[in-house]
Parts: structure tokens; sequence; C-alpha cells
């Protein structure tokens, strides 16, 4: 039978079967082979926020919060460690993760708490990509590195 968190629907355009992901509420064609809850083997998309801490070799070392961003790569790693225990620390962890997003990351997303929104598989940089569809929903990832910088990803959806 359907692993956990799918369920098996008639699509009534053309009476063939589809599969409803309870988690994400989102349906596909294909019969899933994993949890609707766990890892994003066979999803599409999933929704992400991060925090950005950028450093002197990212690809564009600016941002809104800091037009010539100078910090050597290892001090944007010990922030992001501090921000990791911060947030491990917190009664609520997903709002202290936007709280700081909103205030610290270096991304344009920072507005809205870190929120990349819906993205699908060769959106986001490799590193990036694979980090946010390894995650559970709900789950935080390590520390990431790409050419923008350092980031720490929570998976919402
Ligand atoms: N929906 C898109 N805007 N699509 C473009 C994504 C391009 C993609 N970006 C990345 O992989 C990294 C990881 C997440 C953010 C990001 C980088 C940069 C910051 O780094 P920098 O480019 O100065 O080096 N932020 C962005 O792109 C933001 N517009 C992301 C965003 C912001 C608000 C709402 C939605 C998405 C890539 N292929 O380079």
């Amino acid at each position: 039978d359907l692993p956990s968190g799918w369920e098996k629907r008639m699509s009534r355009t053309n009476n063939t079967p589809y599969y409803f992901n309870t988690a994400t509420g989102r349906s596909q064609w294909e019969r899933p082979t994993s949890s609707a809850f766990g890892k994003g083997s066979n999803l599409t998309e999933v929704r992400c926020a991060h925090i950005l801490v950028k450093h002197s070799g990212s690809r564009n070392p600016s941002s809104w919060r800091s037009d010539h961003i100078t910090r050597s790569k290892e001090d944007a790693i010990n922030i992001l460690n501090g921000y990791i225990e911060q947030i491990k620390a917190s009664a609520n962890p997903y709002k202290e993760f936007q709280t700081i997003a909103k205030e610290f990351s270096d991304c344009s997303s920072a507005k809205r708490g870190g929120d990349l929104g819906l993205f699908g598989r060769r959106k986001m940089q490799k590193p990036f990509e694979d980090a946010s569809f390894a995650l559970d929903v709900g789950e935080m990832s390590p520390i990431v590195d790409t050419d923008s910088g350092v980031h720490i990803i929570w998976r919402i959806e």
C-alpha cells in the first residue's frame, strides 16, 4: 500500500488515479515511493527559509545590510554557529529563525523571515538544493556553503 501521508484519489477529468500528499497539499501522478513527511527524494518542490551570512569570498559581497562585506569566511561560519545555538535554545525555534533572518540575513528574503517560497530542482545552487531537498518538514540544515556565502536552511513545506 501507499507510504505514510499519501492518499490515492481518482482524477475526474481522465478517470485515472493520482496521489495527494497530505503534508504539502500537493498532488502528483507518480505513485509515491517514500513517506509524504520524509526525505525529499521524489519531491518536485520544497519551500524553505534561509539565513545567509556573506563574506569577503562571496560572489556578490554586498547586501541590503552592508554595501561592502569584508568579514572572513571563518567569521561568517562563527556567526552562523552562534545563530544555530540561539535557535536550538529557543522555546520556539522557527520563530527565532525568522527573527534572526529578518535582522541579519544578507539575502533580500530577509524581509520575509528568510522565506524563499516554493522552488523546484535546478533553481538554487546545487549545495543549497541538495541540502533543502534532504530536509524533513520543520528541520534545519547544518551550515551550507555556496558561492553566495554560508547559509542555514529551514524546510517549511
Ligand atoms: N526565486 C529566485 N529569486 N530565484 C533566483 C535564485 C538564484 C539562486 N540563488 C541561490 O542559489 C542562493 C540560495 C538561496 C538564495 C541565493 C542567493 C541570493 C543571495 O546571494 P547572491 O545572489 O547575492 O550571491 N538570493 C537570491 O537569489 C534571492 N533572489 C532569493 C529570493 C529572495 C526573495 C524571494 C525569493 C527568492 C541561484 N541559482 O544562484
